[in-house]
């Protein structure tokens, strides 16, 4: 079985608190966007071997990989085990606030699920996943953006309409999620930079972990604001725990225009793609 496993956005994240529990109660609206993995299950029979393959080097193949502790939690659940071989064809950059893990896990438990004959209902999907990860059970959802509360794991479906023209641009190095919000409390704003929430029709943009990761990795603070100085540009916000920023433009024109001084701007080691949510 293959499925489309794409990328998602935070139009907004609000950290509220640390919880006693080490993780942070947050408020969030990701939006999912034309950029996407491509995921291949294939059910091999009897058995408990779990063996994965992917397009490009660097990313896990052992049990740390998020498709595999998908497809783990999906028998646990279920109580028995077959063999599995999984596929990854990965566009969506790792340690990119892009959720690109997250979502091949959710597309590993609905495949799972069909290929076994629908066993569990999507409440107890969003169960497992939210046990894999804050961003993993949005992507179980039909509709192209939830809002997230408590880890970011409580999700509730937006019907949002918005097809927003998007410029993603992620800098050569990766950010890991947990190394931000250990930062968060502790961290300080830096003079001359925009966090406060940018008010558009769509919601009022901001990320509180723009807070910490701007502190270290100067280079995004200073993205940001060469983003919000270009021609069509809306807004400009980093996605997630970062690396990767994003400018909502008023056109796709704008946005094709805009990707391209912005790869010039970022130079030859950045990713820079045009895209849009999907609705
Ligand atoms: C930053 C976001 O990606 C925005 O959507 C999410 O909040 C994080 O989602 P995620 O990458 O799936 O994160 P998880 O894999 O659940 O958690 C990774 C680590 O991030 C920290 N974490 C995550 C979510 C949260 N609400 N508070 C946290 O403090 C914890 O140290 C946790 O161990
Ligand atoms: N299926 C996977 N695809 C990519 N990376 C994975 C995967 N499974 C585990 N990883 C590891 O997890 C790290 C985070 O991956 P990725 O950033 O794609 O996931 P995410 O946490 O869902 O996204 P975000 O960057 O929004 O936090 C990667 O650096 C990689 O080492």
């Amino acid at each position: 079985m293959e499925l489309s496993s794409p990328a998602k956005i935070n139009l907004w994240l609000r950290i509220l608190d640390r919880r006693s529990d080490g993780f942070h109660e947050v408020e969030t609206r990701l939006c999912k966007i034309g950029i996407s993995d491509t995921v291949k299950l294939e059910l091999m029979g009897p058995g408990k071997s779990v063996e994965l393959t992917c397009n490009i080097p660097g990313i896990p193949l052992d049990d740390s990989n998020l498709a595999i502790k998908a497809v783990r939690a999906f028998e646990r659940r279920l109580g028995r085990t077959n063999s599995w071989h999984i596929h990854l064809e990965k566009r969506i950059p790792s340690g990119a606030g892009l959720g690109g893990g997250s979502s091949n896990a959710a597309s590993i438990l609905k495949a799972a699920n069909e290929l076994t004959g629908k066993p569990l209902p999507l409440s107890e999907l969003l169960e497992i996943a939210g046990d894999i990860g804050a961003d993993v059970p949005c992507f179980l959802l039909e509709t192209g953006a939830a809002d997230g509360a408590g880890r970011g794991e409580r999700v509730t479906p937006v019907e949002f309409s918005w097809k927003l023209p998007l410029v993603l641009i992620k800098p050569a190095f990766p950010i890991p999620t947990p190394w931000a919000y250990k930062h968060w409390k502790d961290s300080q704003e830096l003079r001359g930079v925009l966090y406060a929430p940018q008010h558009c029709p769509w919601g009022h943009m901001v990320n509180g972990l723009e807070r910490p990761v701007f502190e270290k990795y100067r280079l995004l603070a200073a993205l940001k604001g060469w983003l919000l100085e270009q021609k069509g540009v809306q807004a400009a916000l980093m996605s997630g725990s970062g690396s990767t920023m994003f400018a909502v433009t008023k056109t796709h024109a704008d946005a094709a225009a805009l990707a391209e001084a912005a790869q010039l701007w970022c130079g030859p080691t950045a990713w820079v793609k045009a895209t849009e949510t999907l609705v």
